[in-house]
């Protein structure tokens, strides 16, 4: 009996790695373009799968309830190693209006060259336990501790990151990595929020949706993020985050299979004749999918959404 398996392939992946993967295991992608992909992993999972949805701020997770009938417009804001913002009109509409180099690689990037630590989840051990006034600049540095409330800034708000190794007199040694990791996690984030929010004002969006493998549900990315789309929006636009965020393009491929009919789709037990893969531009990630041969010749895939 031969088998041909034709994984699903998105992200630059996809195309960094399709010679290589048919050189040495003879497989060839279903090549399914990036955006499209994220778009429709988001689609999928804010219309099948129930309380995915969520605000974060001060510390409180709160579930969204989506309307299906009135989910368009949405600001889609992907962090990954750089970071796409894609206004959604609809099922396979959709345009990418902006992004940022300034992401997660960025954060992991000159995070490791700053602090030494080698891994993601080593530099965010690190910023739990650090603190980012030691090396941020805050308003109240320069205003001799008061806030500067005529143009709505407190005295805790960072006036300028990493500011104060400006004269500090201090060398990197002289930081705790701890406070360096924080200051760029709360940099990045701070960052992204302002700019999607920014987006979201251009087009007069007023969800935002953030996904990608850089916020792994983290308390304090969320928070940031939250805040500074508050701040900016005078409270008039809301962050909302995914509880699938790392799988949006992988979900995407996989609706895909079925000529983008998610409805059909259910979170469990899809039969399926394919496999799928998400290809970053340096590693894989498979979707949690098990899959076993059954009579009819087909992998039996389900997803386990929880
Ligand atoms: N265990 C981990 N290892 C590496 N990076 C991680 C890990 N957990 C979270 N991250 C963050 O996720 C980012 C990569 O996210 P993701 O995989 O969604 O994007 P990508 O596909 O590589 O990038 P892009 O969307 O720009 O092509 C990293 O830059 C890092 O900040
Ligand atoms: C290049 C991609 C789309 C690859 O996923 C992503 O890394 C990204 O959106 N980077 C930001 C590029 C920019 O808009 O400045």
């Amino acid at each position: 009996m031969v088998w041909y398996i034709i994984p699903k392939a998105t992200g630059g992946g996809a195309f960094k790695f399709a010679d290589l993967f048919k050189e040495k295991l003879g497989i060839l992608f279903d090549k399914e373009d990036e955006m499209c992909s994220l778009v429709g992993g988001v689609n999928f999972l804010l219309k099948t799968v129930p309380r995915e949805a969520f605000t974060y701020l001060d510390g409180q997770k709160k579930f969204v309830e989506i309307d299906h009938n009135d989910l368009y417009p949405y600001l889609l804001v992907n962090i990954g190693s750089g970071v796409s913002m894609i206004k959604v009109d609809g099922d396979g509409k959709y345009e990418r209006i902006s992004g940022t180099s300034l992401g997660g690689g960025t954060f992991l990037g000159l995070g490791k060259l700053l602090t030494k630590c080698k891994s993601f989840d080593e530099l965010l051990e690190l910023s739990h336990h650090g603190n980012n006034r030691v090396i941020d600049m805050l308003v109240g540095d320069i205003y001799g501790g008061t806030d500067y409330s005529k143009i709505g800034l407190s005295s805790t708000a960072i006036a300028s990151s990493f500011g104060k190794a400006i004269s500090d007199g201090k060398e990197l040694e002289d930081y705790q990595p701890e406070d360096v990791a924080r200051s760029l996690l709360r940099m990045i984030s701070n960052n992204i929020g302002q700019i999607a929010y920014l987006n979201a004002l251009r087009f007069g969006l007023k969800r935002i949706f953030f996904g990608g493998f850089f916020i792994r549900g983290l308390e304090y990315t969320m928070d940031t993020i939250s805040v500074a789309v508050h701040f900016w929006s005078r409270g008039e636009a809301k962050a909302m985050f995914l509880r699938h965020e790392g799988f949006l393009g992988a979900l995407g491929a996989f609706t895909s299979y079925n000529d983008q009919s998610h409805n059909d789709l259910k979170p469990h037990h899809h039969t399926v004749q394919r496999a799928i893969l998400n290809c970053s531009g340096h590693n894989f990630r498979h979707i949690p999918v098990t899959s076993n041969l059954n009579e009819s010749e087909t992998i039996e895939c389900s997803i386990n959404l929880v």
